[in-house]
């Protein structure tokens, strides 16, 4: 069953009475409870495409085509109903965690403050849930990490917080653009478990953005390949990896190889 289709998409960016297109005419769904991964170079069009569902582009973007979402196309919803289906069904996980939140405020008044909003929760309770999402997160030391401000946190300790404010939410859909961009390499792994455990045992689906094959393939059911802005490749994890001829996928699966043996080589 799917989730989210979104049917000829198209965004145009205009400056100067100018048009300039930036994503084309194109169409995807997302399957309940799965991931759809979106690959692609820099330039793409990856985060563009998830910030046009999510009625995030200013008015210098003219956004045309369908979003359906629970029989209703979000393009054409008002403030008040994307807002609330930005808050609490599709949740967005951004690069950089350390602009999703507050300079000013400890991570625990943050929390308290999001679930209070989205959940209609008393303080005391947000307070609950806050320390219950962070243990599932298996951030033992909880309570010290509630007491911080975001820069007295690591991007990948900033990044897990993240992901368990998002779950809590208890979203349909989570997006997530390149959650691992501002975490150390040694983190990564933990963030991306994270995801493949919320996959896997959560009641969620997922898009997954990220310029690297090997990322996307962890962890996607279904892979759209993005290039210049229109889709180069579409379908199942085995097709796009193993079975597709299309000239950009095997580049992609070539670069991707090279990469691994490159590596490899490093160490003998
Ligand atoms: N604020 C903006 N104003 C105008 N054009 C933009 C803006 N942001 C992005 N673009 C253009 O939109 C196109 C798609 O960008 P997008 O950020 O979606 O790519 P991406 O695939 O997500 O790349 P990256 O992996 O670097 O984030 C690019 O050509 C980019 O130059």
């Amino acid at each position: 069953m799917d989730v989210l289709n979104v049917n000829n998409l198209t965004v145009e960016y205009i400056e100067n009475k100018k048009k300039q297109d930036i994503i084309s005419n194109i169409s995807f769904s997302v399957k309940k409870n799965q991931c759809l991964g979106i690959v692609g170079e820099s330039g793409s069009g990856k985060s563009m495409t998830c910030k046009a569902i999510l009625g995030m582009l200013n008015s210098n973007f003219s956004v045309k085509g369908e979003v359906m979402y629970n029989h209703n196309n979000v393009l054409k919803a008002d403030k008040n109903a994307i807002r609330k289906i930005r808050g609490k069904e599709i949740v967005m996980i951004l690069q950089n965690p350390m602009t999703a939140f507050d300079p000013l405020l400890t991570i625990q008044s943050h929390m308290i403050e999001t679930f209070v909003e989205n959940l209609q929760v008393t303080k005391k309770d947000g307070l609950k849930i806050a320390r219950e999402s962070l243990a599932k997160m298996h951030i033992n030391d909880y309570n010290e990490v509630l007491k911080k401000y975001p820069h007295q946190l690591s991007g990948g300790m900033l990044q897990r917080v993240m992901i368990g404010i998002a779950l809590m939410l208890e979203p349909s859909i989570i997006i997530a653009d390149e959650p691992t961009t501002a975490v150390d390499a040694i983190n990564v792994m933990n963030v991306m478990d994270e995801f493949i455990r919320i996959k896997d045992h959560f009641d969620t689906s997922m898009i997954f953005i990220s310029h690297d094959l090997g990322t996307i393939a962890k962890i996607s059911d279904d892979i759209l390949v993005m290039k210049d802005g229109v889709i180069a490749d579409y379908g199942t994890k085995q097709y796009i990896l193993k079975e597709s001829t299309n000239e950009h996928t095997r580049y992609l699966v070539d670069t991707r190889k090279a990469l691994i043996n490159q590596f490899n080589n490093v160490f003998v």
